[in-house]
Order: C-alpha cells, then structure tokens, then sequence
C-alpha cells in the first residue's frame, strides 16, 4: 500500500522510521519494531507540545499466571515526539482523516442502568466506558435509568439529529426497551436508522455477547465500547410478536415450555445467585413438563422438512395497510406496527405437546448459552428451535452442551430457519395444573394460569395466538460486518 507519510521520530524514547500508509497502516522500523491499524487499534490520540500521543488499544493474547490466558485488548499509551511543528501538524492531521474515514460517532447518548447485573451498572461506566470514549475524543450525554422502562421513555424522547447513537451499558432488557421505544415513534423510520451501540452490565448479555463473538473479542465492557467507538455498523432484524393490536419487537428470542419456566420460575431461588438457573433446570428436567398447543411457522427454503403443510386460515392480528401505498411494512401513524403478513399458502404446522420451543433472532441468548448458532444478524429469518420429545438424561447432557451449540446436532431437537411463527399456547400436558409462560427478550410476554406471578400486567394473553414476524435488517447496530 502506498505511503502517506515517513518521518523520523522518537517513539517512546527509541529512535525509529515511522510511514502511513493509505490503509491506515502505521509501522515503525530501527531500534524497535512494530506497526498499528489506526483504525482498529487506536482509541484516539492527543497533541502535547510537537508529540502526538497515541492511545492504543490492541489485541494480546494476555498471559496470567503461568500459562496463556485469553487474548484481550490491552490499553497503552505511545509517544512519538517530531522534530518540528510541521512534521506534528502533518502527522496529526493524517491520523485524524484516517480516523475521520471509518466514520467514527461524535456523539452519544449512553443509557446506563445503575441496577443492571448485580448492580454494577454506574461502576462499568465510570472505569470502562467513560475513559474509553473521553480518550478517544467522544461527546456524550449519560442517562441513569431512574425507574422501570425508563429506557424507552429516553428512546421516545431523544432527538436523532443530536447524536449519532445510543449506547446501552445494561443487560438486554434496556436494549430491548430502547428499540421498542424507537420503534413506537411517529418518526420511527428515521429514528431506527440511529445505531444502537450495547456493552454488557446486566446478568443477561446475549446481545453484547453475540456481537463480541462475530468479531472474535472477549465478551467485556471495555471490548464492547472500543467496537462503539470504531463506529462500524451493520442492520439488524427486528421481530415483531402481535396478537390482535398488542405488540412488542424483540432483537433477541421468544421462548416457551422448559427454557421459559426456569426463566421465570427460577426467580424464587434468587438468593442462590447465578446457581438458581442450573438447579432450577435440574429440577424441571426431574419432574419434566411438557405443553399442549399448536405451531405455524413458514419456514426459509430448505428447511422444508418438519411439520406438515397447513392449508386451512389462519386468522390474522393485522392492521390495516397504509395509505401511502408502503409496500412492505403496515405503516400507523403512532410507530411500527411490524412487516406484513406473509401469504398463508406456504405456513407449515406441528402440534403438540411440546418440551420447548425456542425462537432466536442472534446466536446467543446469554454468555454461556449458544442457542441459534446458525443465526444471523439480519438474514430476514428467525431460528427455530423445537423439542417434542426427550428422555431425561439425553436432555440433561444436551443442555450441557448448549454454551457450545452442540446440542442442536442432537435428534431430539429440530432447528429450523423460518420467516413468520404463530405460537397457540395451552396448558400442561396430562396434568390438571395449567401453567405456562411465553417469554420474550427475558420478559414475560404472557402466562397460563395456574402460573407464578400476576398475569394482570403481562403485554399479551396465554391462549389466543401469537404471531411473530421479522423485518430484515430494520435496525442498525455498532457491529463491524
Ligand atoms: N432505576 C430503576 N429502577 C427499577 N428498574 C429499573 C431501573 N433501571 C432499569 N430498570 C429495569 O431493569 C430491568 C432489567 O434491566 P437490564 O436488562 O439492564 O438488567 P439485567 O440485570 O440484565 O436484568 P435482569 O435483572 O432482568 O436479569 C429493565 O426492565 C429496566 O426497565
């Protein structure tokens, strides 16, 4: 690649040869050796008198102990001291356009929930996030979330001309509430285009964790911000769950039957701290449930082969078509009401009882759980997952392999790319108690009675249909492609 710029300089004390080049190579040759890609390895710089230094943020395979730990990014600051002002002007001013050209934010509304994880929100950005973004040159305005949903009272509220993103240091539950915020705009086609940026602070990260992995980087606040900070953007499908006019849009997955109940149920051994999950599953795989109802679901070419074709009506949850002739969306004027309902000819159905059903928009659900690893940020499917039947102790050492995604292989668990989903749920199999949630995004979207907790203030009813439906690449988030 050609160069830019060379220069004589002294970088950290050492005398070297220092060239640019076109595609924001920077390498130094002579009493040390080594080079940088400005754009993915530089948080930013500063001018000092004529030295420029250089704050950098690097890829190591980091080694703790004795052996080799994880490779991580490892913050160092660089000095190159110039001979003469010009040189520093000329310097400065390449690694600026350099940085300029990867179309870095210069301002962010970061939301940040104090109460996220085990309540080290505030903590995660103060020493992750703030020193991240004030070294690399970025204004920001910070938001605690003072109550519950008021995240997406901040999405409602925020003008997109003043920023060029915001940013969520919280678990997926504050994301969440910022799309839907966005998206229940009256301008929300302009809002939605805002790149949603997310750095993991709560107990669930399944979002922070799925992007991390796509670029290959530890799932840790101060990785997820750089990615912020480097401003590369890539769209993301959004889902749509609806039943009659309610409806909530979802980024990361709806799930029914085992996953849902420990969820949800697991609560009650809250004191337990992050155990309460595995023991719950042991003792819902011990007295092991299973649902009656019914799945639709139009499945992506290919993954033709489970259920049987549907041919009758489904009656359907949508809203009228807009005016203004919006081909593929249903357009209101109170926000996004989701995309259209696709024809029914191709809806393929499966009945049940059903051991789980599990419906994925990325490939993780949380850091160690790998549900979809098949999923895509925005390839306009959903990934879904069925289990019908299963003995115990062949579920028990499938979910022990669900952090590496090695239980989709199993042949009791079907894994199908689909379009649209309509979910009928009902209650427990052989069994007089009821029960059953519909979560969505680790909220629940709806529960049987007989279930734990208060359905009075549940965003949908269990029993009626709910149908899902997914709008490729709707959102954008900060995720190099
Ligand atoms: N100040 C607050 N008081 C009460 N609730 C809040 C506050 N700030 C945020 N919340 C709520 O906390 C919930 C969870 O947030 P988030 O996803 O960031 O954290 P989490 O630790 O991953 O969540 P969870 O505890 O559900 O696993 C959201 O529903 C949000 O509305």
């Amino acid at each position: 690649m050609e160069e830019i710029l060379s220069e004589q300089v002294v970088l950290d004390g050492k005398r070297v040869t220092a060239t640019l080049d076109g595609s924001g190579v920077l390498q130094w040759r002579g009493e040390r050796n080594g080079q940088l890609v400005v754009y993915n390895d530089l948080i930013g710089y500063s001018s000092l008198g004529s030295n420029i230094v250089l704050y950098t943020f690097k890829m190591t395979e980091s080694t703790r102990f004795c052996g080799k730990g994880l490779p991580g990014r490892k913050r160092k600051d660089m000095v190159m001291e110039f001979t003469g002002d010009a040189a520093h002007r000329l310097w400065s001013d390449a690694i600026q356009q350099t940085l300029n050209e990867s179309g870095r934010p210069k301002r962010l509304l970061v939301i940040v929930n104090p109460f996220g994880g085990q309540g080290t929100g505030k903590k995660v950005f103060t020493t992750s996030v703030e020193p991240l973004l004030k070294a690399a040159g970025i204004s920001y305005t910070m938001r605690e979330t003072q109550f519950f949903r008021h995240a997406k009272e901040l999405a409602k509220e925020i003008d997109p001309s003043q920023f060029d993103g915001v940013v969520c240091v919280s678990g997926d539950g504050v994301l969440v509430e910022v799309l839907n915020g966005l998206l229940e705009r009256p301008d929300w086609e302009r809002a939605i285009k805002m790149p949603i940026g997310i750095i993991p602070a709560g107990t669930g990260n399944g979002m922070a964790k799925s992007v991390l992995e796509h670029v290959g980087e530890p799932c840790d606040a101060a990785s997820a911000t750089f990615l912020v900070i480097r401003g590369q953007t890539q769209p993301l499908d959004v889902a749509t769950a609806k039943q009659s006019n309610v409806k909530f849009h979802s980024i990361l997955m709806l799930t029914w039957g085992l996953v849902a109940d420990v969820d949800i149920e697991s609560e009650k051994l809250r004191w337990m701290g992050a155990l309460r999950l595995d023991v719950y599953t042991l003792m819902r795989i011990c007295n092991l449930r299973r649902y009656n109802g019914h799945i639709y679901y139009i499945p992506a070419p290919g993954y033709e082969g489970t259920g049987t074709p549907f041919n009758g009506e489904l009656e359907t949850t949508t809203l009228l078509k807009s005016s203004e002739g919006d081909s593929d969306r249903i357009a209101v004027k109170n926000g996004y009401t989701g995309p259209l309902q696709t024809s029914s000819s191709q809806w393929r159905d499966l009945e049940g009882p059903f051991i789980l059903i599990w419906l994925n928009n990325v490939p993780w659900c949380s850091t160690d759980i790998h549900t979809a690893p098949h999923a895509k940020f925005s390839d306009g499917y959903l990934d879904l997952i069925i289990m019908k039947d299963c003995p115990k102790w062949a579920l028990l050492n499938l979910l022990l392999k669900v952090e590496s995604g090695g239980h989709i292989k199993s042949k009791y668990v079907e894994y199908i790319k689909v379009k649209a989903f309509r979910l009928d749920p009902a209650g427990q199999y052989g069994s007089d108690a009821q029960g059953g949630y519909v979560d969505i995004d680790g909220e629940v979207l709806a529960r049987n009675r007989d279930s734990m907790g208060d359905a009075s203030n549940d965003i949908m009813q269990y029993g009626p249909p709910i149908e899902v439906t997914v709008e490729q690449g709707l959102a954008t988030i900060f995720c190099p492609p």
